[in-house]
């Protein structure tokens, strides 16, 4: 084992104590906490994400300059380029059919998510039991608040699209029961027998570190409770940044190693300044900036807009750390 997959796994362990103990808090104030309406939920997730969230995506020039730094010096303005290009495409794909552009974030949502989350196993000769981990990890935070909150679901995908919630709410209804069924048998399929095919302790289930088929059902077992027990926004925040961003936060600090820590932070505040002044100018284009059906658009597209080049970046992180991992 390297230094880095060493380094990695007990980040990662004491990371998954951590956002356990944060989620159980989360879920027990569930039981107590009165009901928090839209308004206020969004007040939080919009929080959250502007102080984790975004922050996970930040850093993404720096991956991306580590990894060319294999090859050949890092284009910036090529890097830029597409970067912006592709976030530009999604913004525009809204523009012209938010329908769209919103199942297509759903989508590419959930293959990051479960890429991220779900355990993968190096000694596994059986890619679809991994990719059923990557589904069921993937696609829970979509699948799970929707089927169990349908009308605030509805009522937030009904802000992103401009419609009625009761326009939305009975195709998220219809949709429950195959969406469920298919989630189920994901969650059967990547781990049902794996335990005792892939979780050797010595040569198990890796994602970079090693974590355990245990681990990584447990975790799905408590973010389902999640995003059963909390309102949808509030177990989307707890997720995101509790579980996702810091994941990723930790993955990108150990490949930097202390040398690369401070430009690092300069980056990171640079790029997030300027995306949250991008951001906040073409939030100043919605025709009612101050409501907040349209600060819910401006948020979710932007995160839509960042998700494919996001994407593209974190799957040359995951190549990285594989290869300084053997
Ligand atoms: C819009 C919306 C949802 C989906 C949010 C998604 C899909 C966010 C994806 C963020 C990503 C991919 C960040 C990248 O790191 C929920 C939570 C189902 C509930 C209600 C409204
Ligand atoms: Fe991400």
């Amino acid at each position: 084992m390297t230094v880095l997959t060493e380094q990695l796994e007990a980040r990662d362990l004491t990371h998954r104590r951590w956002a356990s103990a944060v989620t159980l808090i989360a879920c027990a104030s569930a039981l107590w906490m009165p009901a928090l309406s839209l308004k206020g939920q969004m007040i939080i997730v919009g929080l959250a994400v502007g102080l984790l969230g975004f922050p996970h995506g930040a850093l993404d020039p720096l991956v991306a300059a580590l990894r060319s730094a294999d090859r050949s010096e890092l284009n910036l303005g090529r890097f830029l380029g597409l970067y912006i290009g592709m976030a530009l495409a999604v913004v525009l794909l809204w523009a012209l059919s938010a329908p769209l552009g919103l199942a297509l974030f759903l989508a590419t949502s959930a293959l990051h998510f479960g890429l991220g989350d779900a355990p993968r196993s190096r000694v596994s000769r059986s890619p679809w039991r991994q990719w059923a981990r990557v589904v069921a990890h993937g696609a829970a935070p979509i699948i799970l608040p929707a089927a169990a909150h349908p009308g605030n679901v509805a009522e937030v995908f009904g802000w992103l699209l401009d419609l009625p919630r009761a326009s939305v709410e009975p195709w998220l209804i219809s949709a429950r029961p195959a969406a469920l069924a298919v989630w189920a048998a994901c969650v059967v399929t990547g781990y049902f027998g794996a335990g005792r095919s892939e979780a050797s302790p010595r040569r198990g289930i890796q994602r970079g570190t090693q974590r355990g088929i245990h681990g990584g059902l447990l975790e799905l077992g408590l973010l389902t409770a999640t995003f059963v027990l909390l309102p949808p926004l509030l177990s989307f925040a707890v997720y995101f940044c509790a579980w996702h961003s810091v994941r990723h936060l930790i993955t990108v600090d150990a490949v930097l190693g202390p040398g690369l820590r401070a430009r690092g932070l300069v980056v990171g505040v640079g790029v997030l300044a300027a995306t949250g002044a991008l951001v906040s100018l073409g939030h100043l284009a919605a025709s009612d900036p101050a409501s907040i059906e349209s600060l819910t658009r401006s948020l979710f597209v932007a995160l839509a807009a960042l998700t494919p080049p996001h994407m593209l970046v974190t799957a040359a992180l995951a190549r990285r750390v594989e290869s300084l991992s053997e």
